[in-house]
């Protein structure tokens, strides 16, 4: 059984059926087992991978990559405008720049900081993720963590 929202077609293609989210209007081969929900304007939870550039203010002020970080926030700030102009360009995506130098743990997961809902990260870098839309890279925002760039991914 097909759960709802969900359309089997035939791929005249390849004469194999494959299932279209009536939604996203996504196609899959494999039969779906999740119901298609129409996407919601108010999520309760988001998805976002960040690429952090921490300072000598931030909260904690070490990382994976530097034990003892000293550059200051208009030096952080710099270096993240850098970063921000090379994804905006193509020329590079944000979880490859986040895996070498985002000063948070997540960088090893291309800075994926998997879902989560209101109240769970500092308020600035909640209201700036759930603004985005899916897909969308920030501008930089500032936390007590430090300096970040958030593309929302769910
Ligand atoms: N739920 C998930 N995945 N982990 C718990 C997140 C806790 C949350 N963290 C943040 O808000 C900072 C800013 C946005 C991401 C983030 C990551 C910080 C940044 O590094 P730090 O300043 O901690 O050294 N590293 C990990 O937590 C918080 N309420 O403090």
């Amino acid at each position: 059984v097909i759960p709802p929202g969900w359309e089997k077609r035939l791929s005249r293609s390849t004469g194999i059926h494959y299932y279209l989210n009536l939604h996203t209007k996504e196609s899959q081969w494999d039969c779906p087992t999740e119901r298609a929900e129409p996407p919601s304007s108010h999520p309760d939870k988001v998805q976002a991978s960040h690429l952090l550039v921490k300072h000598n203010k931030s909260r904690r002020p070490s990382s994976w990559r530097e034990e003892n970080i000293t550059r200051t926030k208009e030096e952080a700030r710099k270096i993240l405008q850098g970063y921000h102009e090379r994804i905006l360009s193509g020329e590079v995506t944000l979880a490859q720049l986040a895996q070498k130098y985002s000063d948070c743990s997540s960088a090893k997961r291309g800075g994926d900081l998997g879902p989560f809902g209101r109240g769970a990260m500092q308020k600035p870098f909640e209201d700036a993720t759930f603004a985005l839309n899916v897909g969308e890279l920030s501008n930089i925002v500032e936390t007590d963590s430090g300096l970040h760039l958030i593309e929302r991914t769910q």
